[in-house]
């Protein structure tokens, strides 16, 4: 089928946000001698995780953020991984910093992610910021908003695309992507209206035929079909599953839509290429903001 869809370039927008974060960073460190940092916190030895945080450390070099990188046995327990986010919260050049997810299952995620100080949780996930989300008091000046959220905002407003009044449908309730990003578009001046479907959804085929926008979010490789789009729907898909080839051997990542979507839909997020790298671009913003906050260039 012929792609008709323009293509929504996370890449370029990245490239675009990238520029402008150098040039805060260049006056952070002229004007207030602060250099930002980013830490990483990565537990065992998975290799998507050990790719994206590596992705993550080279973002930071291109814009002149410091990199923390803290690599962890798999085996570390609770208590020895909560002394690591201790000293991070007390490390001054640590700005912002993640902790990667998922985490090993004998650790208790929700514990270690409410241990980070909230004025340093780069991915916004911490409960004192997504309680501000849910508030509507979450701004530039007070806290970080969730990175995959946010970069999808930013990656519709940067090609000029308006969710005012749109319907949009957002596949996945998990709390990176799903959850948040319901809050987040429905907060004024967006003011979209949101469906937030999920595995327990029984009539998903009628709301992608009335979806303006479709998130696609769940993590099922290919489950959204282009014969159940709306002609000229908006699309993006967030979805990264790893598929390894069991004749190759060979690994390939795929998004939640299928590819022929881009013959029916006006606009679509490419994956690879899309919302992962606004995801990275939004954390180093994050970075940025944290360390003008504590500069007071951000106040009220
Ligand atoms: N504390 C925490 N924060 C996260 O933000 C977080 C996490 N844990 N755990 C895993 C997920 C996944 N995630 C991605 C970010 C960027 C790309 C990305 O840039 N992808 C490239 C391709 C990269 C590649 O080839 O591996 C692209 O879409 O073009 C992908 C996935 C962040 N996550």
């Amino acid at each position: 089928m012929p792609e008709t869809a323009q293509r929504l370039d996370g890449l370029k927008a990245a490239r675009e946000i990238k520029e402008e974060l150098a040039e805060r960073i260049q006056v952070l460190v002229d004007e207030h001698g602060i250099t930002p940092g980013l830490g990483t916190v990565l537990v065992g030895d998975d290799p998507a995780s050990h790719s994206y945080v590596g992705g993550k450390h080279k973002d930071c070099a291109q814009v002149g953020i410091n990199s923390i990188r803290r690599d962890l046995p798999e085996d570390i327990s609770q208590e020895d991984l909560e002394k690591v986010i201790d000293e991070l919260n007390a490390d001054p050049a640590t700005t912002g910093y993640i902790v990667q997810l998922p985490l090993p299952k004998h650790i208790d995620t929700n514990r270690i992610l409410e241990r980070i100080a909230p004025e340093k949780d780069a991915d916004g996930l911490h409960p004192v910021n997504l309680g501000r989300l849910v508030l509507n008091v979450a701004d530039a000046m007070s806290s970080p908003l969730p990175c995959t959220p946010h970069g999808i905002v930013q990656l519709l407003v940067r090609n000029g695309i308006s969710l005012n009044g749109k319907n949009v449908l957002v596949v996945g309730r998990g709390v990176t992507v799903g959850r948040p990003l319901g809050l987040l578009l429905t907060r004024r001046p967006i003011n979209a209206t949101v469906t937030l479907a999920h595995t327990g959804t029984v009539n998903l085929p009628e709301l992608l035929r009335e979806a303006d926008v479709v998130v696609a979010a769940a993590g099922f490789p290919g489950m959204i079909k282009a014969a159940e789009l709306k002609p000229g729907a908006i699309v993006l898909d967030v979805g990264v599953t790893r598929v390894t080839d069991p004749e190759t051997g060979k690994t390939t990542l795929m998004g939640d839509v299928d590819k022929d979507a881009a013959a029916v839909a006006s606009w679509i997020s490419p994956n690879p290429g899309g919302v992962g790298p606004m995801t990275r671009a939004m954390l180093l913003s994050n970075v940025v903001e944290a360390a003008e906050r504590q500069a007071g260039i951000l106040v009220e």
